[in-house]
């Protein structure tokens, strides 16, 4: 029969925003070569025109992956976010479309614990301003308002990979850690949990924010918030720029009633580096602005660009999903001497049967079969011990609720 799966070199990847090199190098590796690699990030317009015929993207936080986009890519199968974050994709208009989408959990938690710990050692001293005076021919040589970190008490918000880590690291420099989640977390070292956010807020010296994008954290630390913290208290945030309402933060540094700030996210990012960054906190030199750059270093981004290729790779090859954060998880052996076919549909009753209908029809052999659902997608991976016709995979595409149908050889 004919050939229906494309050949490596077909298969097209769009890589965005200058992920690194290792991306490239672990793709190539693995045979595919067929890679248009971009630094920046792309407007929707300009990506709705690249992305049309591309079977793979790759991202990170800046270009957002609208339905729009996802309309209008009929070829792709899988989107790689090569970052922790996700909430630039709109993950149910991907599942819809039969596109799953990988990120890396956990390669730059380090260096986001590591900024966070030495920005509040920065704070706490006045360094900002110290080093801003000192720029403009000042010399602010004084003790007054400089303490150390050691014995203050550090508040973390959001106690996840991040969050614990940070917690691990405060603990080894002296510090106490209080921590708030809308989980229970087993506290690491002496950490304790707080029983709600009003309580971490009164007690914390520096609060830190290491929550996820979502309806809940949206200004989640607003005025109301900023008047529950002690006077002085630093506020720092590298988790995403919709959880902190940066005009009542403006306020609070305006007001004298916080001491200090680090944000390196925002609520609107400039989306090149030649874009100009605007922001009400420009105003205050005991504010540490940072351009999103708290997963930027060489160790987690080449350590991100083999673990998110590698997971597009092997959904490529051989239909796995695993870690996946929108699609049903298969873990799938190698498939040798077997067709596999992987066919995504929504998980509506029927779908199964009528899959192992045509099967049956065809009166195709199947060595072995795996189902995975979540509440939207259903996906089920066959593999086929012999050959068959083009019209039974015709079939198999004409279901009633199919959104996708490949065949891997
Ligand atoms: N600045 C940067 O360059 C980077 C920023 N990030 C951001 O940091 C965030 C956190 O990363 P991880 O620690 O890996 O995520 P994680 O998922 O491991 O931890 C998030 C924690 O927040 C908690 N949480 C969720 N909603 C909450 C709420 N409403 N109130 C209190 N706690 C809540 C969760 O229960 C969880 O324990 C990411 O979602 C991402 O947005 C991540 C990496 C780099
Ligand atoms: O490196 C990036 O572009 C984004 C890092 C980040 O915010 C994340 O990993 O969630």
């Amino acid at each position: 029969m004919a050939k229906i799966s494309l050949d490596k070199d077909k298969i097209r990847f769009l890589l965005l925003e200058g992920v690194h090199q290792s991306a490239v190098d672990t793709l190539k590796a693995d045979g595919y070569t067929n890679i248009d690699y971009l630094k920046t990030s792309l407007p929707e317009a300009e990506l709705i025109e690249r992305i049309s015929d591309a079977h793979f993207v790759g991202i990170r936080s800046r270009t957002q992956l609208t339905r729009r986009v996802f309309e209008s890519a009929p070829k792709l199968i899988a989107a790689g976010c090569f970052c922790i974050g996700t909430n630039q994709v709109d993950l149910e208009a991907a599942q819809e479309h039969g596109v799953a989408v990988f990120n890396a959990p956990f390669s730059n938690t380090r260096s986001v614990a590591e900024l966070v710990i030495a920005e509040a050692i920065l704070l706490l001293r006045g360094i900002p301003e110290k080093s801003a005076a000192c720029h403009r021919g000042g010399w602010l040589k004084s003790a007054a308002g400089a303490y150390e970190i050691r014995g203050k008490t550090l508040g973390i918000i959001g106690y996840g990979s991040i969050g614990s880590q940070v917690s691990v690291l405060a603990e080894s420099l002296g510090m106490k850690v209080a921590f708030y989640d809308v989980i229970t977390k087993l506290p690491l070292g002496n950490a304790v949990q707080a029983r709600n956010l009003n309580e971490l807020l009164n007690r914390a010296d520096i609060v830190s924010l290491h929550v996820p994008e979502t309806g809940a954290t949206k200004n989640m630390i607003g005025a109301a918030e900023i008047a529950q913290m002690k006077p002085g208290a630093i506020l720092i945030n590298a988790s995403r720029g919709t959880v902190v309402d940066i005009d009542a933060l403006a306020r609070a540094l305006g007001d004298g009633h916080l001491g200090g700030t680090a944000i390196d996210v925002f609520p609107v990012e400039p989306r090149s580096n030649t874009e100009e960054f605007v922001s009400p906190l420009r105003a205050f030199d005991n504010a540490i602005l940072t351009p999103h750059i708290g997963g930027s270093t060489q160790e987690a981004q080449e350590n991100i660009g083999v673990e998110v290729a590698e997971k597009l790779v092997k959904y490529s090859d051989n239909g796995t999903t695993t870690s996946s954060v929108n699609f049903p998880e298969v873990a799938l052996p190698t498939h040798e001497n077997v067709h596999r076919l992987l066919h995504v549909h929504k998980n509506i009753p029927g779908v199964l049967t009528a899959i192992n209908q045509v099967f049956s029809s065809h009166d195709i052999n199947i060595a072995s079969q795996y189902l995975q659902t979540n509440d939207k997608v259903g996906y089920v991976v066959v593999d086929i011990e012999r050959d068959y016709s083009e019209v039974a995979l015709k079939q198999l595409r004409d279901i009633e609720g199919t959104i996708r149908c490949r065949v891997l050889f």
